[in-house]
């Protein structure tokens, strides 16, 4: 009988907070350009262990902050980068985690956004016009957390989502892309978040995502691919958004993901015994989290956010 593996939980938290206090590490230059990305990621597993209280918010509220160009309304990975779309979401999620959306000029944010959507629906990241699902997904979903969806034309950014829908009933980057569960959980969870999930067959795209469950339990990204911790968020959630997660073996990927764990030194990798990293740690916390283990907060499945920040954000008297 296998021992019977559990989350590190204390040791997740001390890897993180002391990753956010090293600048000079191998993992901090390596993302140095997602460095708002990076935050969001650590910020936001911290506070599904019940530990977000263990850094000290303002510090992180200034340095985020220090990411934005007033002149466009948009945020850059890091200090001084340009701004891109991406870390606009991180930089809007990270708000959202402190409660602190308050310090936004939310209009100028969300005219960044509505800025970026082309003639046919779809988004680019930033002005050098890039055009990517990923971009659909971000666009709604910061435009969403900032109550402004009405600021850009949804049914053309949906209906240009749907354009990218394939004949096995996933979705790619574009149309004609290949189906990847990361695009995946981007149109899907843009669908959710536009009441739009009546667009996608449900069945169809259920066995496509169930089938990415491989012999060790892990979850892969595409046909014939090695299991990927981070793969436990984009196949699980997208399962969870269309209602058919229960087609998958989740005690079993339960302990791919606790098997991937670095129990001494805390952190979780992408597969048993390879390097852990910020991401990783985050997607495999955030995918026990879809699979209700114990200790760990809830996670809303379509705004990668705790329950209890997006019932905040949308369940709250004042508006
Ligand atoms: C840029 N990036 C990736 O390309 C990762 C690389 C990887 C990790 N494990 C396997 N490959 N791949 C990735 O994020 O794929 C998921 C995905 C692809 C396309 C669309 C949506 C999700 C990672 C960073 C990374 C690089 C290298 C190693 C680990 C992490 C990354 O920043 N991914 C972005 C992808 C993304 C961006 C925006 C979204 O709305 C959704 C997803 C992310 O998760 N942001 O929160
Ligand atoms: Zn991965």
């Amino acid at each position: 009988m296998a021992e019977q593996q559990e989350l590190a939980a204390e040791e997740h938290i001390r890897y993180i907070v002391t990753a956010e206090k090293k600048k000079d590490s191998f993992e901090s230059l390596v993302m140095e350009h997602l460095r708002a990305s990076g935050a969001y990621w650590g910020l936001t597993t911290l506070d599904l262990l019940h530990k977000l209280h263990a850094v000290d918010a303002s510090e992180v509220v200034d340095w985020i902050m220090s990411c934005y160009h007033p002149e466009s309304g948009g945020f850059g990975g890091n200090v001084g980068h340009d701004p891109h779309v991406l870390y606009t979401l991180s930089a809007v999620q990270v708000l959202c985690l402190f409660d602190r959306l308050d310090v936004l000029d939310a209009d100028k944010v969300a005219d960044y956004v509505t800025g970026l959507q082309n003639e046919d629906g779809s988004f680019s990241g930033d002005i050098w016009g890039e055009v990517d699902t990923r971009f659909s997904y971000i666009s709604l979903c910061t435009l969403s957390l900032l109550h402004r969806l009405h600021k850009i034309n949804v049914e053309k950014a949906v209906e240009y989502i749907v354009s990218c829908k394939n004949l096995d009933g996933g979705f790619g980057a574009m149309p004609g892309g290949e189906s990847h569960a990361g695009q995946i959980f981007c149109c899907v969870g843009a669908l959710a978040i536009t009441g739009s999930l009546h667009h996608v067959d449900r069945d169809l795209l259920g066995w496509w995502l169930c089938e990415r469950q491989c012999r060790d339990g892990g979850l892969n990204g595409r046909p014939e691919k090695l299991a990927d911790v981070c793969y436990s968020w984009w196949v699980l959630s997208s399962l969870i958004m269309i209602d058919r997660v229960h087609w998958i073996d989740k005690e079993k990927l339960a302990k791919f993901i606790l098997n991937c764990q670095d129990k001494e030194n805390g952190g979780i990798s992408d597969r048993p015994d390879n390097a852990v990293d910020i991401y990783h740690t985050y997607f495999g916390v955030a995918g026990l989290s879809l699979m209700e283990y114990p200790g760990v907060k809830p996670m809303d499945p379509a705004y990668a956010l705790p329950l209890g920040v997006v019932n905040r954000i949308f369940l709250s008297k004042q508006q």
